[in-house]
């Protein structure tokens, strides 16, 4: 709950969500019904009013228990791209000369290891995404939270991102919570993709995705009929859920 009194807002309804090792959880749901509020409880930025939040077993720690991406890549202008990606290793506790050595490992990873000497500036924004991911990959921590990373992008950066995102999520392993509009964001890079009811949210939807993670493809992976299954119920539940 935000605020007291009167102006008091319940941004969530009681829920209970375990998210296994490993897995792509996304939540998808209509503006304003709590998606970036959960994100920010398991962030551990908010506290809950009642309930509680454990990362393995213990309570989040603000700031250090996740990779954060936001909407915008909230880049340091002043750095170079590898000097962001450098100053998240720092925070993480890599030593120098090993960070000089992941540099260019997450830069590769992310598709930009040709930019590395370049200003934030002088690159677009799909590439500042993906300068965030990377620095969101920089601490060997294992969950990354997502909220609505790619939705000020272009419909064909947008998907490109996604692409890899959903290739860097299968390779690396990490346990990832992303928030997005889009049921076909929802469908394309969840393992497991949970509808929330209108503010404030509950679990309307909490539906597997059984599509393979690796081995085809993206245009094979959507072209699929189970593909075209999936998104109808996921859209068919957002849109219940919103009214
Ligand atoms: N710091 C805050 N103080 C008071 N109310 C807040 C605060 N943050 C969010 N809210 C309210 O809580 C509700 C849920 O907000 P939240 O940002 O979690 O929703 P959302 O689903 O992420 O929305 P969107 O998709 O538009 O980003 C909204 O009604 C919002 O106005």
């Amino acid at each position: 709950m935000y605020g007291t009194g009167p102006d008091a807002v319940t941004a969530l309804g009681p829920l209970s969500l375990e998210v296994p090792a490993g897995s792509f959880l996304v939540i998808v749901g209509a503006s304003g019904c709590g998606k970036s509020t959960l994100l920010r409880l398991i962030a551990g930025f908010e506290e809950p009013t009642s309930g509680r939040v454990r990362i393995g077993d213990s309570p989040p720690t603000p700031g250090k228990g996740a990779g954060i991406v936001f909407q915008q890549p909230r880049l340091f202008p002043w750095k170079s791209v590898g000097g962001n990606v450098e100053l998240a290793l720092r925070y993480a506790g890599v030593p120098r000369a090993e960070r000089a050595r992941h540099i260019p490992e997450l830069l590769l990873r992310v598709g930009l290891r040709d930019v590395a000497h370049r200003r934030t500036w002088q690159i677009s924004g799909g590439q500042q995404q993906r300068v965030a991911i990377a620095r969101a990959l920089a601490s060997d921590n294992p969950l990354l939270l997502l909220d609505e990373p790619f939705a000020a992008l272009d419909a064909l950066t947008r998907e490109r991102l996604q692409e890899d995102l959903r290739l860097v999520s299968a390779q690396t392993g990490r346990t990832s919570v992303f928030v997005t509009h889009s049921v076909e964001e929802a469908v394309f890079l969840g393992s497991r993709v949970v509808v929330l009811t209108r503010r404030p949210g509950r679990i309307a939807l909490d539906l597997d995705i059984p599509l393979p993670r690796t081995g085809l493809e993206p245009d094979e992976l959507r072209a699929l009929p189970e593909y075209a299954a999936l998104r109808a119920t996921v859209s068919q539940a957002v849109r219940t859920a919103a009214t």
